[in-house]
């Protein structure tokens, strides 16, 4: 006779198998999936050990290239490389994953990455995403606004300044500033925006870039740096708002007795305006403390994009331009010849500047060689995680059931051989006369929605026919209904600096030691600089 304890730890232990073991290896519909690992259909241990080494996406690549185009990293995870199944995961609009809430900021305090449910989501990105789309901000004065006082007056001193200095300037940190600078000028204004950017600055400029890069990273002191960043966007949401309502008393009072209103200091601050107009109505929030909080959340989590995306896209666009002068010549020649003259004296006097960006939106080697380097070097290269949907879903021809997380990513789309031949080398020319999701090379103007419904037609293109349009397979900005709202903006920040700079300047290499991209969900370079020399163009 066997012992009550022996007996109960027998049962615990055929629980535990069968949990554990049995019912993931051979039972879950998963089984069936190939493994990235061999221990992948019990444990999640490989992809966590490949996560921590920093070689998620190049494992998961490796895996992919040995196993085919759907397989089971981990007894819940599945990765994918098929466009097939990247139209499905995306296109059909699968929830974010747990994962996200990390990005919640003011304990919790949700924004729209971190808005989860379809509806609510849909409501939170209508609010923001017509300012952000591109006929939206090719016909408005504020962020042109922003564009003359960040890029010309404030950014183009600092590289003046730069010019044959043995030294160099450290290109990731000042892309990186005005990535976050560009945004927050726009959300407040350029008066209350971040002003980090111009000569005088380089301390906050520091201490505002540590920061970030401590509450992202999850750094040690992560907690404090993000309490910092948040009270500081906290605070210019409330000077904001107070510089807002005393304009409306103004307009109130002059309604009554006109007299001559004062001259505006800075820019609107057009996404603040908006959300703070619209998330009472929408959201039905009426404390205002709440509605502040709400409002801050998402602009934090918007500058922090400008810093990240922008930041790393600049820094790897000029990284490759200064080693390939034969480019960065191409495409000096394609700039000096925008009409009317778009010059080393003229950029500041620029009477429409508007205009200017629309036609530098046009230009085919600037739009090839942005498109090339958020190609080859995605800002965020690794997965991007979504739920399978409750009752499960048929992808690549298996069934995976509902709450599976599943994902691509650009680094692995973005490297298919078979659609981009000699994919690991820098090659704006393979861009040149494709066709284009944003419009840009056709010269249209396509707002989110047009662009929305393009990346839905884009989306519902045949396997084969996509190999022939690569476009298709760019992952950069996520697809569907949760890809980022901020890719207009992105792109035409990223393409009126780089204009802005090689017009005026030619850039050549002083240090870029660890310039390859972190193995992580976002890359920024290992070596967490890049020095460049200034010179002025001839
Ligand atoms: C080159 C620069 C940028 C890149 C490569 C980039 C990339 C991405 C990607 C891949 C996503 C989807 C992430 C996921 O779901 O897994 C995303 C979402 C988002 N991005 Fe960007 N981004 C950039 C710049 C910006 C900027 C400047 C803004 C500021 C407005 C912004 C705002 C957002 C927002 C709000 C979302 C969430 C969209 C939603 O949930 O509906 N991004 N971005």
């Amino acid at each position: 006779m066997m012992s009550v304890p022996v007996v109960v730890f027998a049962l615990l232990l055929a629980f535990l198998s069968y949990r554990y073991f049995i019912s993931p290896t051979l039972l879950s519909p998963l089984s069936k999936l190939p493994l990235a690992h061999p221990t992948s259909s019990f444990s999640g241990l490989w992809i966590w050990l490949q996560r921590r080494r920093g070689r998620e996406s190049r494992s998961i690549f490796a895996a992919h290239q040995r196993c085919g185009p759907i397989i089971r990293l981990a007894p819940d995870e599945v990765s994918v490389t098929s466009l097939d199944a990247v139209k499905k995961i995306y296109g059909g609009g699968f929830e974010r994953s747990k994962w996200f809430e990390q990005f919640f900021n003011y304990d919790g305090t949700p924004n729209l990455v971190t808005t989860f449910g379809r509806e609510k989501h849909a409501m939170r990105r209508r609010m923001v995403s017509q300012i952000y789309s591109k006929s939206y901000l090719l016909r408005s004065d504020d962020f042109e606004g922003c564009v003359r006082e960040v890029i010309f007056e404030r950014l183009m001193p600092v590289l003046d300044d730069a010019v044959g200095k043995e030294e160099g300037l450290d290109v990731y940190a000042i892309g990186s500033a005005v990535g976050a600078e560009i945004v927050s000028t726009y959300a407040f204004g350029t008066a209350k925006g971040l002003d980090i950017v111009r000569k005088g600055k380089e301390k906050v400029r520091k201490t505002y870039l540590e920061n970030g890069k401590k509450k992202l990273l999850n750094l040690k002191g992560a907690k404090y740096a993000a309490e910092i960043l948040e009270e500081e966007c906290l605070q210019m949401c409330e000077q904001t708002a107070w510089t807002l309502r005393k304009q409306d008393l103004q307009e109130e009072v002059e309604s009554v007795e006109p007299i001559k209103r004062p001259e505006r200091h800075g820019t609107y601050p057009v996404p603040f305006a908006q959300l703070i107009e619209q998330i009472p109505r929408k959201e039905g929030t009426e404390d205002f403390r709440e509605v502040l909080r709400r409002a801050a959340s998402e602009v934090l989590d918007n500058t922090e994009a400008g810093r990240v995306g922008i930041g790393i896209a600049l820094t790897y666009a000029m990284h490759e331009l200064s080693q390939h002068e034969e480019t960065q010549l191409a495409l000096r020649n394609e700039l000096v010849n925008v009409q009317p003259p778009f010059t080393r004296s003229s950029c500041q006097e620029l009477s429409s500047l508007t205009a200017l960006l629309r036609r530098l939106d046009g230009l085919p080697l600037l739009d090839a060689v942005v498109t090339e380097t958020l190609r080859l070097h995605p800002p965020g290269p690794g997965p991007q995680r979504r739920e399978v949907p409750k009752g499960g879903a048929v992808i690549e021809g298996r069934f995976i059931p509902g709450g599976t997380t599943i994902h691509a990513a650009p680094y692995y789309l973005h490297r298919q051989k078979d659609v981009f031949s000699d994919a690991e080398a820098w090659n704006p020319e393979r861009w040149i006369g494709s066709e284009t999701i944003n419009g840009t090379l056709s010269g249209g103007q396509m707002s989110n929605e047009d662009k929305n419904q393009a990346n839905e037609t884009d989306i519902n293109e045949s396997e084969e026919s996509s190999k022939a349009n690569p476009r298709t397979w760019l992952l950069h900005f996520s697809k569907g209904p949760r890809m980022c709202v901020g890719d207009n903006f992105a792109i035409l920040v990223l393409k009126i600096v780089l204009a802005a700079i090689y017009v005026r300047y030619a850039t050549r290499v002083i240090d870029d030691e660890g310039m390859e991209q972190i193995d992580d969900v976002l890359g920024p370079p290992v070596g967490d600089k890049l020095i460049l020399e200034f010179k002025y163009a001839d």
